[in-house]
């Protein structure tokens, strides 16, 4: 099957990177925006850790928004679902992905869902460790035993880019603060800086793939055979990738692609084929909702060609 891919990858790639011009390189965090803007590259990979990999697959991305799903593995596996949930719900909010207004409109509070910026903080706060550097330890351990390589790296020139402009995180965190989602014990700003540096990890699209494949197969990694991850943590994390990983177009994703997918406004897309394939894709021009255009292009694309739609 890898072979049918890989002598389609070059025309599906060189097509949708023309939907690039669609979208915008993010520039909130201004060192994202020196990202190649016409970039697109992706590897499959499949349970036996082969690939098929095209166009600028090797390209250095920080992960940013896909470090969520692995930062609510790790909470879930530090204080189980009922901890998890006392923070964070289990609904797909309906507003941007760095929205604050749903936390004073709704009681009581609590982030809609792990994967917005309010959630996802909410979730950093769980992770175990005495300081912050022993919690930034603990999760690029973790990151890295998913993706099967002691290389991964936080990009320091991102995170502290982010730091120096994340106006809006700092009022998500402090409102959660007040909210008491963050309990009194915890510092905002030490906690803002490990959600930086979780999301300026740095990846490319086969160790990306590799990330993923862990989750496309319940938590073990079929190339090693350890489980990282209970199969029901995993199946909680999917379940969220489908109903809010591309954000406010994570319906229309399930409609066009229906497949798991995760999406970062550094352009990566982690993206899941239950049981068969790991995928990692980047191209840094993001749409309205936040999602690579050429990205989103390419794997619907795909998975119209190979029927993985889940529904
Ligand atoms: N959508 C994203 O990737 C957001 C992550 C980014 N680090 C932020 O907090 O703004």
């Amino acid at each position: 099957m890898l072979d049918q891919i890989r002598a389609q990858l070059p025309g599906w790639v060189n097509e949708s990177r023309a939907l690039a011009v669609h979208g915008r390189v993010a520039a909130y965090i201004p060192e994202l925006a020196k990202a190649p803007a016409d970039a697109l590259g992706i590897t499959l990979m499949g349970r036996g850790g082969e690939t098929a990999s095209e166009g600028s697959h090797d390209l250095k991305f920080t992960m940013q928004s896909i470090s969520k799903v692995f930062t609510l593995l790790l909470a879930l596996m530090d204080h189980g679902e009922e901890g998890v949930f006392a923070k964070v719900g289990m609904e797909p909010s309906g507003d941007d992905f760095n929205s604050m207004l749903k936390l004073e409109l709704v009681e009581p509070g609590i982030p809609f869902n792990p994967l917005i910026n309010a959630g996802a903080i909410a979730v950093t706060s769980l992770i175990k460790g005495e300081t912050p550097a022993r919690k930034i330890e603990r999760i690029l351990r973790f990151f890295r035993d998913a993706a099967g390589t002691n290389e991964l790296r936080i990009n320091e020139a991102v995170s502290r880019s982010e730091a120096a402009t994340a106006h809006r995180n700092r009022s998500l965190a402090y409102f959660l603060k007040d909210n008491e989602v963050l309990g009194g014990e915890i510092d905002v700003e030490e906690l803002l800086q490990v959600y930086f540096d979780h999301c300026s990890v740095e990846i490319d699209c086969t160790q990306l793939a590799r990330m993923a494949l862990v989750l496309a197969f319940g938590g073990i990694d079929p190339v090693t055979g350890r489980e990282l991850v209970p199969r029901r943590y995993v199946r909680i994390a999917k379940s969220f990738m489908v109903t809010c990983g591309m954000y406010n177009a994570s319906g229309e994703f399930a409609i066009r692609t229906g497949i798991p997918a995760k999406s970062g406004v550094s352009g990566g897309i982690m993206a899941i084929v239950p049981g068969q394939y790991g995928i990692g894709v980047v191209g840094p021009a993001l749409g309205r909702q936040g999602n690579s255009t050429a990205g989103v292009h390419l794997l619907e694309r795909m998975s119209t060609a190979f029927d993985w739609s889940l529904f």
